[in-house]
């Protein structure tokens, strides 16, 4: 069941509006799709024309699943100074309508999962980096949505961490979540995406599966790491 279309003729920032040209993909139920590319290659961008984040764009953007949602995961952690690890769990949960036992069952799940369980009455400014993009995953991984866009989540994240996350991602493509998740890690990329974008100054240069993408830049047997530096 296709859950995204994307097809973005054109967006970009007041000085120029042509940042991105034509990059068009779909996401279905289940599949984990890698946006990669190099610095400047567009993929923030796309991710941001992609929420709505951008005036200046042209084409189509459909969120097409049972529940038309999304849960964005950003780059960067978004977190109110004043409210602790708890509380920004009950905001996104009162934001999404979540049913209250169902909030608390998932909450603490995650919570365990991430080991953030004993800090979670502690304000989020006194976390570590990590433990900050951690929470981010957490309100993410809440909501349950059709679709994950996740943005350079591998960043930060101890290898414990980096396992949960890959764990729960795969246990949302198991319920039928799609996810879009762009990253300069390409060695993991590799092994967990079904397919993937790449982009370079701001048009496709290859896309589909590692079979796909190898025979783009011709070379067969290839890593996706070679083929990146072939075709960037
Ligand atoms: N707010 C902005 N205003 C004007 N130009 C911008 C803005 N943000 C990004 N750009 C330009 O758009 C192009 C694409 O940037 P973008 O941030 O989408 O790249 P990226 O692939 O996400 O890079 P990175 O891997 O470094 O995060 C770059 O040339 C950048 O300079």
């Amino acid at each position: 069941m296709e859950l995204l279309h994307v097809h973005i003729e054109q967006a970009g920032y007041e000085e120029r509006d042509n940042v991105i040209r034509n990059v068009a993909f779909t996401l279905g139920s289940g599949q984990l799709v890698g946006l990669i590319g190099p610095n400047g290659a567009g993929k923030s961008t796309t991710i941001k024309a992609i929420l709505g984040l951008i005036k200046k764009t042209k084409g189509e953007v459909r969120f097409s699943g049972p529940q038309g949602n999304y849960a964005y995961i950003p780059e960067h952690p978004i977190l109110y100074e004043e409210l602790t690890l708890w509380e920004h769990l009950e905001l996104a949960a009162a934001a999404y309508g979540l049913k209250a036992d169902e909030f608390r069952e998932r909450a603490e799940e995650l919570l365990a999962q991430f080991k953030l369980g004993d800090v979670r009455h502690h304000l989020t400014t006194s976390f570590s980096k990590g433990m900050q993009q951690k929470v981010m995953l957490i309100i993410g991984f809440l909501t349950k949505p059709d679709v994950y866009i996740v943005d350079e989540p591998f960043i930060g994240l101890d290898p414990k961490a980096t396992k949960e996350l890959l764990d729960t991602l795969n246990a949302e493509r198991r319920r039928g979540a799609a996810i879009l998740m762009s990253t300069h890690v390409l060695d993991t990329a590799e092994r967990i995406c079904d397919s993937f974008v790449l982009l370079n100054a701001g048009e496709t240069v290859a896309q589909g599966d590692l079979d796909q993408i190898r025979s783009d830049c011709g070379m067969p047997g290839a890593s996706l790491f070679e083929c990146f530096h072939t075709l960037t």
